[in-house]
């Protein structure tokens, strides 16, 4: 979704009414219409789902995906638009009518909760790769994805984007929920749970646990090999002079982004009162943390 700089400022209630509500969760527009059809979507043995809350590291993973599935070159994967590969399951383009028809194995992306998710996938038809990402990080760069969305054109300031984001308030709606329900299928056999953290901390076991969920066989030198090539494309991602326009595009340098891994751990979701697991941790390594870290969730979000 590369949208150009916003021409006109969104006001709070424009902002509000570009969404719509599905089942008490916030949707984007563009799934207007289709849930019932996603809900019936033919899932395939061979498929492979990623899934993620926006902002999770969602391209960062498919590459990766892409290329321990397919043994691809990283250098062939930054000339093509792997995008056009992936298609995003709820997007309007290419739009659910070409996902069905595409060849096997089929990789598609979506953002949607699980229970939202195609309900063959609840019933372990196909293999499911689910990746959570530090909340602290992730606001920011939903911030700024909202911020350069023409068709979001969100002019608030961080704070209150901060609250919308505790409050569950934002485009596909609560991130405790929808990270809370796939913790809840980490063990089922067709899941696989991670952390985009962990790409840049131990990104070897990383690769071999894909491998081995994708059912890739490959010895000690061809899993070196994959994890070598996999380090190429996480560098990239450190380095927002590499990055494609679009991407990269928090105000903090990235190294500030990734200092926070350690400071959080899904199970602290279980139970999950909103909010507490943004507000414990050690202490924000840059202003837009603490700007989240100053903020109280609102009473209606515990
Ligand atoms: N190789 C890569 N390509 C694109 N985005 C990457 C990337 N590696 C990390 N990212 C980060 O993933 C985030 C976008 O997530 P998604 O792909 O789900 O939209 C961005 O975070 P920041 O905005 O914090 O920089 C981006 O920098
Ligand atoms: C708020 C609308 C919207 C649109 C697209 C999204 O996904 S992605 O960040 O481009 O992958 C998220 C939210």
């Amino acid at each position: 979704m590369a949208e150009s700089e916003a021409e006109t400022p969104s006001t709070p209630g424009e902002f509000e009414s570009k969404y719509f509500e599905f089942h008490g969760v916030r949707l984007p527009p563009f799934c207007r219409g289709k849930m019932e059809e996603i809900a019936n979507f033919p899932v395939r043995p061979s498929d492979v789902w990623i899934v993620t809350y926006p902002k999770s590291g969602t391209s960062l993973l498919q590459e990766v995906v892409y290329l321990v599935s397919q043994g691809a070159d990283p250098d062939e994967i930054g000339l093509m638009n792997i995008d056009e590969q992936l298609p995003v399951l709820e997007y309007p383009q290419p739009g659910l009518d070409i996902i069905k028809e595409l060849t096997s194995p089929r990789l598609i992306k979506s953002h949607l909760p699980y229970r939202f998710l195609p309900s063959d996938l609840h019933n372990g038809d196909s293999k499911v790769i689910y990746m959570a990402r530090n909340p602290k990080d992730l606001v920011v760069s939903y911030y700024q994805f909202h911020r350069s969305l023409r068709t979001m054109s969100y002019r608030g300031t961080f704070q209150e984007f901060c609250r919308r984001f505790m409050n569950d308030k934002l485009g596909y709606g609560s991130w405790f929920e929808h990270v809370q329900e796939f913790w809840e299928h980490r063990m089922d056999s067709n899941v696989l749970f991670l952390k985009y953290e962990d790409m840049h901390r131990d990104l070897v076991t990383m690769v071999e646990q894909l491998a081995r969920f994708l059912g890739v066989s490959c010895d000690k030198a061809q899993l070196e090999s994959l994890t070598e090539h996999c380090h190429q494309l996480v560098d990239q991602c450190c380095n927002a002079e590499a990055l494609p326009v679009g991407r990269g595009m928090c105000p903090c340098p990235p190294t500030a982004r990734l200092l926070t891994a350690s400071a959080w751990e899904p199970r602290a979701l279980v139970p999950f009162p909103a909010g507490v697991l943004m507000l414990s941790g050690p202490l924000p390594s840059c202003q837009c943390f603490t700007a989240l870290h100053l903020l109280s969730p609102e009473p209606s979000a515990l």
